[in-house]
């Protein structure tokens, strides 16, 4: 059995990122990945204009004001935002202005309005303002010429709002990864095929197409392949001429009817690794095959449901964040949290339980979730949010303690 990090680090170095680019609307780019370094021709701010609703004035006049010696000043114009200022300030003037209207030539410093008295056209300063004093500068946030954001960005709330603003539309973006899911299993039917002895619905097919249309990736649904070589074959040949990365469940343990390793093999794909320290999830295989040139990686996952999207949470989603282009670290990530419950774990693989993740004010508290810790049990994984992690070599944390969590919504 491979430890955990070690699987993770070993699929990793299977991946290579998508270079395969498309042009898409900013209307459609939410949740797409750049492909090219965007620079934009403007300065943000675009010009300097006003930090508050007050008055425009020069610095250099204000320099011996305050409460106990306060200014007047007569009020030249007013500058509402989105307008253009037509006079320029000369000493001993002040503007009205308002958030986000551009500095008229000749100010320098905005005083806000609770700091004045206003007497028809003229105005009192009653503060002592430094230089430049809530007035943005053109170009404080960023200047034209130089990269806005690289390749490899997720473009989510702040960066479409940015791409926005510096007017880049279409953009480069690179496709998304295509992965074809199929579920192996003489017992599995679909949810409108009757319920007869022995058999279950073929939960996973629907955990894997929703876990990988949240991760940006699009979902190739090959159904539901009988226990048998042949049609696996005939069904794994079509998966790795299709996909980047294929995801099986079902068949990878020890049983009589678990071919999917034999067949991989068979067809020619290289075995990485098929056993992996980790509850649940332990039976994991993945295999490379290299199609005309076009890599593609196999996951095959163990069928028990929570073990499938246990292993897609720690072992998928980095793999596809890498494959991706996005250039962020696609390693699992943990936060630290305490404990409410015993958590138990036999000390042989690293385990993982479900529970829910809170902020309680001053630190992360983990409640596990009630009910049987199966890796056949979807109930009680419903709602939660989070998995704790037990060492290996551990087998009890007790309530209290601190612990590695993994949030997974
Ligand atoms: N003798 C041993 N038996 C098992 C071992 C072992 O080390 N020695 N490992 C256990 C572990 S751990 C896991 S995990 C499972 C993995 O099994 P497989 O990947 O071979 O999966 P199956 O045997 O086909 O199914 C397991 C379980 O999951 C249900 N299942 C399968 N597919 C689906 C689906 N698409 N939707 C819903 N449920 C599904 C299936 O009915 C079985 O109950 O092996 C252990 N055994
Ligand atoms: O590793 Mo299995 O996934 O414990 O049930
Ligand atoms: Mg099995």
């Amino acid at each position: 059995m491979l430890p955990v990090a070690d699987a993770e680090r070993l699929i990793l170095d299977l991946i290579q990122p998508l270079s395969e680019t498309e042009t898409v609307s900013l209307e459609s780019a939410t949740g797409r990945i750049l492909a090219a370094s965007v620079t934009s021709g403007l300065d943000f701010p675009y010009w300097d204009n006003s930090a508050m609703d007050g008055y425009a004035v020069r610095w250099e006049d204000l320099k011996s004001c305050d409460r106990t010696h306060p200014q007047t000043f007569p009020i030249i114009e007013e500058i509402p935002a989105g307008s253009q200022p037509q006079k320029t300030l000369e000493s001993g003037q002040a503007a009205r202005i308002f958030t986000g209207a551009i500095m008229p030539p000749g100010a320098d410093t905005v005083i806000m309005q609770e700091d004045t008295e206003r007497n028809g056209d003229t105005v009192t300063i009653l503060a002592a303002p430094q230089p430049y004093d809530f007035v943005r500068k053109k170009g404080e946030y960023y200047q034209a010429g130089t990269t806005l954001l690289n390749t490899g960005t997720l473009i989510d709330a702040p960066e479409l709002a940015i791409l926005a603003s510096a007017k880049c539309n279409p953009l480069k973006v690179y496709r998304r990864p295509r992965v074809a899911i199929f579920s192996t299993g003489d017992e599995l039917i679909t949810p409108d095929q009757s319920l007869t002895p022995g058999k279950i619905v073929d939960s996973n097919q629907y955990a894997l197409t929703a876990f990988l249309i949240s991760q940006g990736a699009v979902p190739i649904n090959l159904g539901i392949v009988p226990d048998q070589t042949q049609q696996l074959k005939a069904t794994i040949s079509r998966a790795i001429r299709t996909a980047d990365f294929v995801l099986s469940t079902g068949g990878v343990s020890v049983g009589d009817y678990d071919y999917v390793q034999d067949v991989l093999t068979q067809l020619g794909g290289k075995i990485h690794l098929n056993s992996v320290a980790i509850k649940p999830g332990k039976p994991l295989t993945v295999a490379t095959f290299n199609q005309n040139n076009q890599p593609c990686v196999y996951f095959g996952i163990p069928g028990n449901p929570v073990s499938a999207l246990v292993t897609c949470w720690r072992f998928v989603k980095p793999a596809l964040q890498k494959l991706s282009g996005n250039a962020e670290d696609p390693r699992g990530k943990f936060i630290q949290g305490r404990t409410n419950q015993a958590l138990k774990a036999s000390g042989k693989r690293e385990t993982y339980l479900w529970g829910n993740v809170v902020w309680q004010g001053t630190e992360y508290q983990f409640n596990l979730a009630g009910g049987v810790h199966s890796s056949g049990n979807l109930i009680n994984l419903a709602t939660t949010n989070a998995l704790a992690v037990v060492p290996v070599g551990e087998t009890l944390i007790h309530p209290g303690s601190m612990v590695q969590i993994m949030t997974f919504r």
